[in-house]
């Protein structure tokens, strides 16, 4: 029995994969409460991220970019929950807002699409992404590659590829994969390209003091990946790390524990700081202090990205 005597609105930016995201989202609910078909309405949200397409989001204000108004929605009792990407959400949360739960994570990797692997991409090539995070990888396995901003949704990216704006971009493989376009690209070992803290990994929030709302998404939260992206969160909260700052980090569970990997390169991807150590699952304060480790093992040009 749903608890309202109204639908529950679930609140989602309007992208095709916040779209499928928010889709599965309602699927589980219903499935683990038994409820209808009708026990849940989507309500599609613009977000300025969505609307502001020509510049890096580095440029513009940063994460809250893709929360911001999904918040206000929230607060103002518009939605009752609201889906993200945990990759676009800002590592620390404005008080009245609570992540109650995240669905199991999809394959954690990146794909390069326009060449089967780095190595045989022509020589000097021109790379499509807007992620720090990426183009500084990118750099470290091909230092001839020039790098490009590009941003838009996953089909605007793929047209502009097929345009041939560029020889190759990268995208996650999470998105392609609940696109249904997992035949799109070729993945890249997680060795090769740690991906981003969070990717692949879809989030649920709500209100803290909203308790009937937070107990009915917990019923579909997944522990595992909870506490693996919590601990990825951590790591960029202890470097204050944004979207302007080349950072990857990957948490795997084994059983009580986590291995997280952590790394930060510069820019043209000369430099590589690399962390990896087990600690509890919850114990974000060990995976905070990682992230202050790399910092500490940088140069200090490197360090004065993080310093802004
Ligand atoms: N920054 C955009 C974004 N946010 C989440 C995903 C993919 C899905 C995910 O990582 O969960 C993407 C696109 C991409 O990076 O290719």
């Amino acid at each position: 029995m749903l608890f309202t005597e109204r639908p529950l609105r679930l609140g989602t930016r309007g992208s095709p994969l916040a779209l499928a995201q928010a889709h599965m989202t309602a699927q589980a609910l219903r499935a683990v409460h038994g409820w209808g078909e009708d026990a849940i309405q989507i309500v599609t949200v613009q977000t300025s991220g969505d609307r502001i397409q020509d510049r890096a989001l580095a440029e513009i204000g940063g994460k809250a970019l893709w929360t911001k108004e999904l918040d206000r929605a929230l607060v103002d009792g518009e939605i009752d929950f609201s889906v993200h990407s945990m990759k676009d959400v800002e590592t620390v949360r404005p008080a009245p807002f609570h992540i109650a739960a995240m669905l199991p994570r999809a394959d954690v990797r990146d794909k390069l699409v326009g060449a089967a692997s780095f190595d045989v991409l022509p020589a000097n090539p021109l790379v499509g992404t807007s992620s720090p995070r990426r183009a500084a990888q990118v750099k470290r396995m091909r230092p001839d590659a020039t790098i490009t901003l590009f941003r838009g949704n996953v089909a605007t990216r793929l047209a502009k590829l097929d345009a041939g704006e560029v020889h190759a971009t990268l995208l996650a493989a999470a998105g392609l994969d609940r696109l249904d376009q997992s035949d799109v690209g070729a993945l890249i070992a997680i060795d090769t390209m740690l991906p981003a803290p969070s990717q692949g990994a879809v989030g649920i929030e709500t209100l803290a003091d909203n308790r009937p709302v937070r107990d009915a998404l917990a019923a579909i939260n997944e522990a595992d990946t909870y506490d693996a992206v919590m601990a990825e969160r951590a790591v960029l909260r202890g470097l204050g790390g944004t979207c302007h700052s080349p950072i990857a980090a990957l948490a795997l569970v084994e059983g009580e524990r986590l291995f997280l990997r952590a790394e930060i390169i510069s820019p043209d991807g000369t430099e590589t700081v690399r962390e990896e150590a087990r600690l509890a699952r919850g114990d974000d304060l060990v995976a905070e202090a990682i992230g202050r480790t790399l910092l500490d093992r940088a140069s200090p040009a490197l360090r004065a990205l993080f310093e802004e």
